[in-house]
């Protein structure tokens, strides 16, 4: 209908909790309200039947959904997938996830950041070889190599001594335990914004505990454990979330902006530490893709505003391409589309 505002379709693939938690009535019914409508893609269907959509989100795993994102886009090549299986591969190995970190140059004069010190072990040999240990000392967490969203992924082991070790099975990824006080911050992005929040953590580990504390002990995903599971246990109990400072938000907004562009990823967050032995270095020690963005305070809005900026985004490009094609037959819709001042051919 004339006059009538054009309406976009974005279009998601996500498995059953995800989806549980993210398409909130609220998210849904904000996003509608702003001419954006969130609509389910059947995955006993080919994508390249459905839609057809403006923008894709998903987090699925595997090559077959691979494919059809790729087959997807060579027929719908103005669409928006968010964001590219490539890119977001990047995560799924816990090496290949923190290497981007180091590549990061950001200018600041009063906060430092990295990794913490980490190997990779690849089988039940090398776990025991005493080369591989020159750079680590005890504690170490152990990590499964592979992130890959299963539960196996992300059972975690604190380990104290050698006698810790026997338990564990490679491939794995034993990253030194830097004692950061109890809390991490994780780091929520959405396209430009950026925000961080507190949570639990494991408590620090001092010299003395350490020589008291038997092997290993194992863990998996504290931050999201419920206070009754924390209270349950004698190793969560005692941390003080309230007392913790924020990291700088400048600070944290350069590392995230870097992270996003050197990733070519617009839906992350990062778990960030701050080392307690120097009060200014933070370590990121785990990158997630299209964390529980649910959780995130405004998290309705944030969305929104993000899928209105791609796709306008989107529009805008478009506009620019017809745009150029009509110069070349000789019509001046440059100016007609208002794109002199874009400052693209
Ligand atoms: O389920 P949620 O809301 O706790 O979100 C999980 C994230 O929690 P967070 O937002 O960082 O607190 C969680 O972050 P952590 O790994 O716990 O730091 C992961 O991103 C998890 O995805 P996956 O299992 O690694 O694929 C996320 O799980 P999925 O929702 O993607 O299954
Ligand atoms: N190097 C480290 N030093 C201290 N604590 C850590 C370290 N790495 C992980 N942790 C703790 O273990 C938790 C889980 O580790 P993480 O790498 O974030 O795995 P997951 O992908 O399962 O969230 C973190 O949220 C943090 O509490
Ligand atoms: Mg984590
Ligand atoms: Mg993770």
């Amino acid at each position: 209908m004339a006059g009538e505002k054009r309406r976009f379709e974005i279009g998601y693939a996500l498995l059953p909790k995800k989806e549980n938690s993210f398409i909130q009535e609220s998210l849904v019914n904000l996003a509608r309200s702003r001419g954006v409508d969130l609509v389910k893609i059947d995955r006993e269907r080919p994508l390249v039947d459905q839609g057809p959509f403006d923008c894709v989100l998903h987090k699925l795993y595997g090559e077959e959904w691979k494919s059809q994102l790729k087959d997807f886009r060579s027929q719908n090549p103005n669409a928006v997938i968010v964001d590219s299986p490539d890119a977001i591969e990047r995560l799924h190995n816990r090496i290949s996830m923190l290497q981007v970190v180091s590549e990061l140059k950001i200018e600041n004069q009063s906060e430092t950041f990295g990794i913490p010190k980490q190997i990779v072990i690849y089988d039940q040999e090398t776990l025991f070889d005493n080369q591989a240990w020159e750079l680590l000392k005890f504690p170490v967490i152990a990590k499964p190599l592979v992130a890959d969203g299963s539960a196996k992924s992300h059972k975690m082991t604190l380990v104290f001594n050698r006698d810790g070790l026997n338990k564990l099975k490679p491939p794995i990824v034993l990253q030194e335990f830097v004692n950061h006080g109890g809390v991490i911050f994780k780091v929520y992005v959405v396209g430009d914004y950026v925000q961080c929040v507190k949570r639990k953590s494991l408590p620090d580990v001092s010299e003395e505990k350490l020589k008291s504390l038997e092997g290993s002990l194992r863990f998996s995903q504290v931050s999201n454990l419920s206070t009754h599971e924390k209270n349950d246990d004698q190793y969560y109990k005692m941390m003080h979330l309230e007392d913790t400072e924020l990291p700088p938000q400048s600070f944290m907004t350069d590392v995230a902006k870097g992270l996003r562009q050197a990733m070519k990823l617009n839906l992350f967050n990062f778990d960030v530490i701050r080392d307690t032995r120097f009060g200014n270095r933070y370590l990121i020690i785990d990158i997630n893709y299209f964390p529980g963005y649910a959780k995130m305070p405004g998290y309705e809005t944030v969305l929104t505003d993000f899928f209105c900026d791609i796709l306008s985004m989107k529009e805008r490009e478009k506009g620019l391409v017809e745009c150029s094609q009509k110069k070349i037959a000789g019509t001046d819709a440059r100016q007609l589309l208002n794109c002199e001042e874009e400052g693209k051919p």
